[in-house]
């Protein structure tokens, strides 16, 4: 279980994070999402230890996690998979030799193992042979998450990572993040602002304004509720699911001349 408490964290003189309460179960998607500049990634900066906010507290499994054991220099204690909006990879490495450096802390016959495992999981045999600077963006996300999930990780934070993506690829990583949450059995907080991952992923959902977290709950929760912003949500999601549906009956349709 993933526990997440800012009760305050001043970022600038005119723009606070407060009261951010959330809480994520083992193989659970919690999905945060808000305007641009409402304070998500400052949220998730926090929670993989990338900035110290006094007096919050990040537990997983019950440890108290804190900036020095979060850091991701310290190599004992890499209890966060973090997917960053901006990516940072090593541009020269083939993919190959890229997975070889990922898992260099298995034996030999592990680490062919591991990698296959990975490497059908996340459909990238093709790649293989490819430096990571001549992939595709969507292509470059997935080595991201490979790398993020490659550590013996406690929970998985992940900040827009369908950015680059086409709906197809999108739909592709979906079911391989889900696949990953439901293995490992960890926490995961996804950051998004696309309506097809928030309804095809989350278990619960968290709307974050100014930053205060306006509602937080399951489905059953946001479709009850009648909190503004849920409403104008719910109402982007009906539209989304009517031009959806319009789009595909559309497409059922024989092209005419
Ligand atoms: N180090 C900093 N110094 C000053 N202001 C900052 C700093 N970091 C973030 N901010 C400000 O805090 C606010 C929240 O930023 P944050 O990146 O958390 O928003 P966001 O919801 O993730 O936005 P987006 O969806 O565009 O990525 C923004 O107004 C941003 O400019």
């Amino acid at each position: 279980m993933l526990k997440i408490f800012i009760p305050s964290y001043q970022v600038n003189p005119h723009f606070a994070l407060s009261k951010v309460k959330i809480e994520i179960k083992p193989g659970e998607i919690h999905t945060l999402v808000g305007k641009s500049g409402s304070g998500k990634s400052t949220v998730a900066h926090i929670v993989v230890g990338l900035i110290k906010a006094e007096n919050s507290s990040i537990l997983i499994n019950g440890k108290e996690l804190n900036a020095g054991l979060l850091d991701r220099l310290i190599p004992q204690f890499k209890a966060a998979g973090y997917v960053p909006q901006n990516l940072h990879l090593k541009p020269h490495h083939t993919v190959d030799a890229y997975l070889d450096m990922l898992f260099q802390r298995l034996t030999e016959k592990d680490r062919i193992k591991t990698i296959k495992h990975y490497v059908n999981l996340f459909h990238i045999k093709h790649l293989l042979n490819a430096k990571i600077i001549q992939l595709s963006g969507g292509e470059r996300q997935k080595i991201a998450l490979l790398e993020a999930v490659s550590q013996p990780i406690e929970y998985l934070v992940l900040d827009e990572p369908f950015s680059q993506l086409d709906t197809e690829q999108k739909i592709e990583f979906i079911q391989i993040i889900q696949q990953l949450i439901a293995y490992k059995q960890i926490p995961c907080l996804l950051i998004s602002h696309d309506l097809v991952d928030i309804i095809k992923m989350s278990h619960k959902l968290g709307i974050i304004e100014n930053g205060k977290v306006a509602f937080q709950g399951n489905w059953d929760k946001f479709w009850k509720s009648k909190n503004n912003i849920a409403s104008r949500l719910k109402l982007a999601m009906l539209n989304w699911k009517i031009e959806t549906d319009s789009l595909l009956n559309n497409l059922k349709q024989p092209l005419g001349d």
